[in-house]
């Protein structure tokens, strides 16, 4: 389309007003082609190169453009150029296929504007928007790449407009909100950190006209955040399964009473502030007992919420997956989307998330603000479940781990040393490490790779309903203990006792009861003398012990890795060393076995002992597990 001829350009915005609607068209026409030919050379040349041609543009006829769209829109505009492909539609384009390659790399500039900063008035800067990432560049632009920041989308988690609070200042504001990897000051590595961009619009002395171009770009910045999501690769990137809904209502449930005791304050100084700037909602209730997260969730309207958030340990999410699984509806209840942010001393579910994304190990805060952001994100897992089924007929749903022995000795025992927070692990295991127990009894477990497949599995499996054994059946040392006392008659610190509900979840179409012997295709351990039994079915035990670290959340397998007798301390203490870095199955430690299950059983022989299902206490005597794939929804970057 040919440009206007020079002298037809209006000299100035109001003159626009005075055209006629078709010569308005026209122009706007010619108008968006140069836009479009600008953000051809964005994405081919670089924004820098496009803004030195829009000035040239500028110097000769199109020296109006900006000034023309705005009159024709009625209002003044500060954007120079706009690529109208990018917007809305495009952003949806994003959302459904992230992966889909763009070229060089060089994205089409979605919006560009020059503005100051909140607390700098006297520079001046040039905002670049594409769908990646948002470009700040002083100006002038001397050199470029001098003076210039990117930010990438996918750090941020959300961005907000907001008028002057002064009357007199005329201008607006619009803030974004990133949480990109920064190096620590103190140690080595990265970890997320906060970083607010606030600009000030002030192209009119119109408040209105400003606030409305703030909240242009604000939607802009938030609708980019959104459809960038954290990049995953390999297998992991499968995983992925929808997106919590926008704008989103979160219900937080949150107890006081873990880790170091100081989880509300940990939730009101890292993650109520990174909620609000990704414009999330939610609804916060603290806990006032246990069991009392599990009854709020069985009774409560789940439509209510988007998502039921954890801040705590990872009891009470176990509290809070059993309450879903008690619900009449629990087949729908349980695929609630659920966020965990770490308040506890264990935190490995948090500490897993924060592993399948790939991500360099942290702890602590910066792991909570990892988990904060990665809730923002909104992402959908599914999750695998294990079903665990003890001697008196309790059933549980388990998203961590099965333990008896050592790990879930020192679980329930470094209870007492709770105010010194993660600590408690390591202190426990050296107390457990100077009186090392073995412990006798028998193990079993379906491989997960059985040579006859699935479907013969569960064709020679047991009866669809697995029946309880009832206690006057088992021998003595099978009868399970009252719930109120451990197997050493002192009391529990952490109990499990919640009035019976009718049996509700999948079939465990794959165990027998427990007064029959396993499926004849089970394998049997010859071995009888354990120092530790562990079936773990994510990648940390706690923040810093990766026990599985091949698991993944929906790999429909457990990681079943157990101790025999005969190890020595020093080889023990090496071992859960080796854990730290997730390195100890690959030792060669002769008693260390290391196998993927899909069921399996333990009876234990000796009289005392502990039993633990995702770090809780449960009744100790013969228990058995099968895993159920993807049966809830988790949401992890
Ligand atoms: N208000 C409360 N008072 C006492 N106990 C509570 C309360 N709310 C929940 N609980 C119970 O406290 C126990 C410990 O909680 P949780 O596991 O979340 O913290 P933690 O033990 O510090 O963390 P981790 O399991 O990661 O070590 C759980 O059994 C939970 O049911």
């Amino acid at each position: 389309m040919a440009p206007p001829h020079d002298q037809m350009l209006p000299t100035h915005w109001q003159d626009v007003r005075e055209w006629s609607m078709e010569k308005r068209q026209s122009y706007t026409m010619w108008a968006l082609d140069v836009e479009s030919v600008l953000s051809l050379m964005a994405r081919q040349l670089g924004v820098e190169y496009a803004r030195r041609l829009s000035n040239v543009v500028s110097a000769k006829s199109a020296k109006y453009t900006s000034t023309f769209i705005s009159a024709l829109h009625a209002r003044p505009e500060q954007s120079v150029f706009r690529c109208p492909a990018l917007s809305r539609q495009r952003m949806e384009h994003v959302k459904t296929d992230p992966e889909a390659p763009l070229g060089n790399g060089m994205c089409p500039v979605a919006m560009y504007g020059e503005f100051a900063f909140r607390h700098n008035r006297k520079s001046r800067y040039a905002l670049s928007l594409t769908e990646r990432d948002l470009a700040v560049q002083k100006l002038p632009a001397v050199q470029a790449a001098r003076g210039r920041v990117v930010f990438n989308l996918r750090d941020c988690v959300g961005c907000r407009a907001y008028g002057a609070d002064d009357h007199a200042d005329v201008g607006a504001y619009f803030s974004a909100y990133f949480y990109p990897f920064r190096k620590r000051w103190a140690s080595p590595g990265v970890a997320r950190q906060r970083v607010e961009q606030c600009f000030r619009v002030a192209s009119t002395q119109d408040p209105h006209g400003n606030l409305d171009e703030a909240r242009k770009w604000a939607r802009a910045i938030s609708d980019g955040s959104v459809c960038n999501r954290p990049q995953k690769t390999g297998e992991r990137a499968s995983c992925l399964c929808a997106e919590v809904r926008r704008p989103c209502t979160f219900l937080v449930l949150l107890n006081p009473q873990s880790g170091k005791g100081q989880a509300h304050t940990l939730f009101t100084r890292h993650v109520q502030g990174i909620l609000q700037e990704a414009g999330i909602l939610y609804t916060l209730i603290i806990t006032e007992h246990q069991n009392h997260a599990r009854e709020l969730v069985r009774e409560t309207d789940l439509s209510q919420w988007d998502a039921l958030v954890i801040m705590s340990g990872d009891g009470l999410l176990f509290e809070v997956v059993n309450g879903l699984m008690e619900r009449e509806d629990w087949e729908e209840a349980i695929k609630t989307p659920l966020g965990i942010l770490p308040g506890g001393s264990g935190n490995a579910l948090a500490a897993s998330i924060h592993h399948y994304a790939g991500l360099q190990p942290v702890t602590s805060e910066e792991l909570l603000v990892s988990c904060g952001f990665t809730l923002c994100k909104g992402l959908v897992s599914r999750l695998d479940l294990s079903s665990v089924r003890t001697a008196s007929g309790q059933r549980m749903f388990s998203f961590l781990s099965l333990a008896w022995g050592f790990v879930a000795d020192v679980d329930i025992e470094s209870e007492k040393y709770r105010r010194v927070g993660a600590a408690r692990f390591t202190l426990g295991t050296l107390v457990r490490l100077a009186s090392l127990r073995v412990y006798r009894g028998k193990l079993a477990y379906l491989p997960a790779q059985d040579p006859r497949g699935p479907s013969s599995t569960s064709a020679q499996g047991p009866s669809p309903q697995a029946c309880p054994a009832t206690h006057r059946d088992l021998p003595a040392w099978n009868r399970p203990f009252r719930n109120s006392c451990n197997s050493n008659n002192t009391p529990n610190p952490k109990r499990t006792d919640v009035p019976p509900a009718p049996e509700r979840g999948p079939p465990d179409s794959l165990l027998a009861p427990l007064d029959s012997p396993v499926p004849a295709h089970w394998t049997v351990v010859t071995d009888e003398d354990f120092v530790l039994v562990l079936a773990v079915y994510q990648s940390h035990l706690a923040e810093d012990l990766i026990a599985a670290p091949a698991s993944q959340l929906e790999d429909g397998v457990m990681h079943l890795i157990y101790v025999k007798a005969g190890i020595s301390r020093t080889a023990l203490l090496r071992l859960f060393l080796a854990m730290e870095k997730g390195t100890h199955l690959g030792t060669g430690c002769p008693h260390v076995e290391y196998v993927k299950v899909r069921a399996l059983r333990l009876e234990p022989h000796s009289p005392k002992g502990t039993i633990t299902v995702d770090g809780e206490l449960v009744e100790y005597g013969p228990v058995q597990a099968q895993i159920h794939g993807s049966l809830a929804r988790l949401i992890a970057g």
